[in-house]
């Protein structure tokens, strides 16, 4: 029978399922129902008349495994691989990232030699705390935060400082309350099948399918125009969509309330209690060359300054980016997340004032930076990314369940579920399509 598909949400999974839908014969139409007046939803890139790009979202996406290699298969078909801005692996942007740390910015060890060495923020070698990781006996729980996990593996030490930053930079979250299972599964399920994260990577390292490229960028803005804008109306109904036979859906759960009937009540329930963080995006554009570092940007862990996620340098990626003629700095200060309100107060109440000057405040004190900059856009994303809680994997179980014991024709898919990287959308996109219509 011809199927015809609502797509609820025109983010990038929203689109990447429309895309799979459409190779199927057993689809006779797919309405994309998106409420603001544009598709791409926090993919979001400033043009400036100048040739000058900054991105409010996503920056780029790494092609490794099975969901990077999908991103590339969708990039390829859609014919947009002239478009794509790759950083090789021997980038100083894919070799160099930073942690500030006791006011001083540390690059990260990399390397045979960056781990037998004891490499200041780190107090011994890395090599230590990953040959005793072997011997470290299994974990019992069902599910552990981050934190607890890596501590408990691999010492406290690059819990508090690697892990914390890097849940910063990937979540916008507090490794004390994310899940590992659902955050990192990779290394959940090496402790799981071989005991140790050491040897689940070594023993699944032949199966690796990273490509020569380490990083590569996508002109966002395309993908956001290739498919036609449509709007939803927020009191919009499953009932009053009955001439759907289906609904992929790819939007925060907040949304979602207002489309689901009262009688999926436990359903909204569940989706109301994934938590998501706000944060504030703040481009930054220099005169001349000012950075003291070449790398793809610095990480904060929390404590040395909570409400300072980090700062990408987005010149050295992505130098095709700056302004034509002369020389600039484009920066990137990333705040808030799981800290925002502790830092900044209600997101309705701050003033962009306050968030610019928090920023260039940091230019200063982490860069050593003393000129102001020349230009400056400041974007709030509020509720931007969802945060896979202890326990998370349980919820979706239930959510799914609940959808299939009710016979609801709805499936899942998205950030807010099984992983909130780009390539991880796309790749939930193609999974919630090819659930409806077989593989494509
Ligand atoms: C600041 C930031 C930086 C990031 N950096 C990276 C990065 O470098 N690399 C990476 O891999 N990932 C990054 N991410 C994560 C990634 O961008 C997101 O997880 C991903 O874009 C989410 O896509 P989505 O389609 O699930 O949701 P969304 O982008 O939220 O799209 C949902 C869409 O649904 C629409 N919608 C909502 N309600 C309704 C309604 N009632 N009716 C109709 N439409 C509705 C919205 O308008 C929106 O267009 C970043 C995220 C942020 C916020
Ligand atoms: C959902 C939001 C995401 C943000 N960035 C990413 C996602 C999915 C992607 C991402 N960010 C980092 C990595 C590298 C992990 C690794 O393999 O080492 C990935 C895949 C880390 C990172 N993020 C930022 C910086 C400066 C770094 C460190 C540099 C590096 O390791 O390469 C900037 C940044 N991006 C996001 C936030 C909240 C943030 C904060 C500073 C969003």
């Amino acid at each position: 029978m011809q199927k015809v598909v609502a797509v609820l949400g025109g983010g990038i999974g929203g689109l990447s399922a429309c895309h799979h839908l459409s190779k199927s014969p057993n689809v006779s139409k797919i309405v994309l129902l998106e409420r603001s007046g544009r598709c791409g939803g926090w993919l979001s890139s400033i043009r400036r008349d100048d040739g000058a790009v900054f991105e409010q979202g996503p920056r780029g996406v790494r092609p490794a495994g099975a969901v990077g290699r999908n991103t590339l298969n969708m990039v390829s078909e859609l014919g947009l691989e002239s478009e794509i801005l790759p950083v090789t692996k021997d980038h100083v942007a894919s070799k160099n990232r930073f942690l500030y740390v006791k006011g001083q910015l540390h690059k990260m060890p990399s390397g045979p030699g960056g781990v037998v060495r004891t490499i200041p923020p780190f107090s011994r070698p890395i090599i230590q705390s990953v040959l005793k990781e072997i011997l470290i006996r299994k974990g019992t729980e069902e599910d552990e935060s981050v934190h607890a996990f890596v501590s408990r593996r691999l010492g406290s030490e690059l819990a508090n400082i690697a892990i914390d930053s890097l849940c910063r930079g990937v979540f916008a979250g507090d490794s004390r309350q994310l899940s590992v299972r659902s955050c990192f599964p990779l290394l959940y399920e090496a402790e799981r099948s071989r005991g140790s994260i050491v040897l689940g990577m070594l023993m699944g390292s032949g199966k690796s399918t990273e490509g020569p490229v380490e990083s590569v960028f996508l002109s966002f803005l395309h993908y956001a125009t290739i498919f036609t804008h449509c709007s939803l109306p927020s009191q919009h109904t499953l009932i009053e969509s009955r001439f759907y036979s289906n609904f992929c859906v790819f939007f925060f759960k907040p949304e979602l309330a207002s489309v689901l009937p009262p009688a999926a009540q436990p359903l909204l329930e569940e989706l109301r209690a994934i938590a998501l963080v706000t944060v504030a995006v703040v481009n930054l554009e220099y005169e001349g060359f000012i950075l003291p570092v070449t790398g793809f940007g610095h990480l904060v862990p929390s404590s040395e300054d909570p409400g300072l996620l980090g700062v990408v340098y987005d010149s050295v990626p992505f130098p095709q980016h700056n302004r034509s003629g002369g020389l600039t700095t484009r920066l990137t200060v990333m705040m808030g997340g799981a800290w925002f309100e502790q830092t900044f107060g209600h997101p309705d109440s701050v003033t962009k004032q306050t968030l610019l000057d928090r920023a260039t405040q940091a230019v200063t004190s982490h860069l050593g930076v003393n000129s102001q900059p020349v230009w400056s856009y400041v974007g709030l994303l509020k509720n931007c990314i969802p945060q896979y809680h202890l326990g998370h994997w349980k919820r979706l179980e239930k959510m799914r369940q609940y959808i299939s014991n009710h016979n609801l024709p709805l499936t899942l898919a998205g950030a807010s579920y099984d992983g909130v990287s780009v390539n991880d959308v796309i790749f939930s996109g193609r999974t919630a399509a090819e659930g409806l219509i077989g593989k494509t």
